[in-house]
């Protein structure tokens, strides 16, 4: 029988279901790191919430581990990359909580609106200081958001039934979802300027740590009011308290902090600042939901083989898997291609099955193309949460299929149409592995590399030997070189895989080249 630890506080609905579903269970909460390594070994799934932290010396004492599975959303507590190198499962359970969060960041805008923490501690104490708090009307002010996804959405919902202006940032949302979203599209410097109350609803990435920095916050209206309910980190916390001190910001509600648990942060001690123990996601009901798909799926996962919202594995079922997961691998790697390739609000990702592939369930290859296209965007996406993230984005997603294939035994091409245009990626297996075949309309014939450089450039005679100098003056080692074009002197492509991923400075110097139309930096 499967052994599976529950290693957070979950509700009791997971426990019911193990134990009819007949997985063995153990409830071990609050374990420290060195407790954790030395009981790991023991299990075949573990379920946690955020406060486990399962880095890669626990996953390495993990030695029977099959899956890990997240009641909620973030994984930032999972080291996923040890996860996936050690082949142990990664799952996660979307959409369960985001309502209830949700209903945090609105119940935090009140509380700062109106200064109720700070208003019911003074009127508690028998001070009665009506003249003190003098609260902000919501009607018709303008909400922010930086972010619009899940729970940005719902955020939008509940403030335009406020009669609130609704308006927000967030790069990937394309205009048709956001009208039906009923918010502006805006960039992050109109936000900063025209927004009364900002609300965070990202993920913590690369592109959003520190999204409200020093300098941005310095660009917000005076008085504004700042909630975060998404991740510590997207916003600079010592500039934040800096500004309410002197009054530039009215007010801040905050979850989520740089460090957590926090037991000291320089937001502490303002009486501006409201501040919740990470509880965005604590309701009964957001947490029985939770609860009930992370047991169902770690019990269908270590009982059948299913695989359900897994973010380091394509979910596809036991009978299926030997004929498609090379190809759901190639649509993964070709729609991680695109997605990397384009900055604006996707409009469609249409994707074509050519020759034998096309006789297969397409369905998990569209699923994986998606994960792949939205996963620079999301990262937390998954091929079960793409097609419906796609969809709640207003994406339209088409497929086709033609039983010949002019070359290869299987293509399968993706085309994304964004605001400024379409771009299309082609890709085959060869000998089991994925390989990229066309690109803007050039042919080629590439392997994947863990990082890889793309450049357009013109054809003209000098424009290998400077890059390749460019790349070996920067320490960057060429592992493969493929090249495609139009024709001589035409538009042409390189392909690179490159041992290090090129720094931006890097690609700066490759784009100063003369003829270089575009260079980017790709990561598989
Ligand atoms: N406080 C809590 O307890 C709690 C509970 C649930 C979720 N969360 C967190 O809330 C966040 C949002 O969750 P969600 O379910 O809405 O996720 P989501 O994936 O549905 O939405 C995230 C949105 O952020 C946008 N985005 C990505 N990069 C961006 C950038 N650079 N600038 C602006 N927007 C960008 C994406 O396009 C997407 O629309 C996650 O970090 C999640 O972990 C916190
Ligand atoms: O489990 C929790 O309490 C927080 C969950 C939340 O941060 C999430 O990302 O889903």
């Amino acid at each position: 029988m499967p052994r599976v630890l529950i290693a957070d506080k979950l509700s009791p609905a997971a426990v019911d279901i193990f134990k009819n579903r007949g997985v063995d269970f153990d409830i071990k909460t609050g374990l420290a790191k060195d407790e954790l390594i030395a009981v790991i070994g023991d299990y075949d799934g573990i379920a946690i919430r955020s406060g486990a932290k399962l880095d890669k010396d626990v996953i390495a004492a993990a030695t029977n581990l099959k899956v890990i599975a997240r009641a909620g959303i973030g994984v930032d507590n999972v080291d996923i990359p040890a996860a996936t190198a050690k082949g142990v499962v990664v799952m996660n359970t979307p959409f369960g909580n985001s309502i209830t969060t949700a209903e945090h960041a609105i119940a935090m805008m009140f509380a700062l609106a109106r200064q109720i923490p700070a208003a019911d501690a003074s009127t508690q104490q028998g001070k009665w200081e009506k003249n003190r708090f003098m609260g902000v009307e919501l009607y018709a002010k303008t909400l922010g958001l930086i972010g619009a996804g899940n729970i940005g959405g719902i955020v939008a919902d509940r403030a335009n039934g406020l009669k609130m202006k609704v308006i927000a940032y967030d790069p990937f949302l394309s205009p048709e979802r956001a009208i039906e979203m009923g918010v502006e599209k805006v960039e992050l410097e109109d936000l900063l300027a025209r927004a009364d109350v900002i609300t965070l609803h990202t993920p913590l990435t690369d592109k959003t740590r520190n999204i409200l920095s020093a300098e941005n916050l310095a660009k917000t209206k005076k008085g504004v009011l700042i909630v975060n309910c998404a991740r510590g980190g997207l916003v600079d916390e010592t500039a934040l308290r800096e500004l309410l001190d002197n009054g530039h910001v009215a007010g801040a509600g905050f979850d989520v902090f740089v460090t957590e648990p926090a037991k000291e942060n320089p937001l502490f001690g303002s009486d501006k600042v409201v501040a919740t123990p990470h509880l965005g996601a604590s309701t009964n009901e957001a947490q029985e939901n939770v609860a009930l798909q992370v047991a169902e799926q770690v019990s269908d996962f270590l009982l059948t083989g299913a695989v359900t919202n897994a973010l380091n594995s394509p979910s596809i079922t036991a009978e299926e898997a030997p004929k498609l997961k090379p190809f759901v691998a190639l649509a993964e790697k070709i729609g991680a291609f695109a997605g990397q390739m384009v900055d604006f609000g996707i409009n469609s990702i249409d994707i074509a099955y050519e020759g034998q592939v096309a006789q297969l369930n397409v369905k998990p290859m569209t699923s994986a193309a998606l994960a792949g296209v939205l996963r620079p965007m999301l990262a937390e996406i998954n091929m079960v949460s793409a097609p419906a993230v796609a969809k709640d984005r207003g994406i339209v997603v088409s497929e086709s299929r033609q039983d010949d294939s002019p070359i290869y035994d299987s293509l399968m091409r993706v085309t994304i149409t964004t605001e400024k245009g379409v771009r299309a990626f082609a890709g085959t297996v060869i000998g089991g592995a994925p390989r990229i075949v066309e690109v803007k309309g050039m042919e080629l014939d590439a392997a994947f590399a863990p990082a890889m450089l793309y450049v357009n450039n013109l054809d003209k005679p000098g424009f290998i030997g400077a890059l390749g100098t460019i790349l070996a003056e920067a320490g960057v080692n060429i592992a493969t070189f493929n090249l495609g074009r139009v024709a001589a002197e035409e538009d042409a492509i390189a392909l690179v895989g490159v041992d290090q991923a090129p720094a931006d400075t890097v690609l700066a110097q490759i784009q100063a080249l003369p003829h270089v139309k575009e260079a980017r930096a790709l990561t598989f």
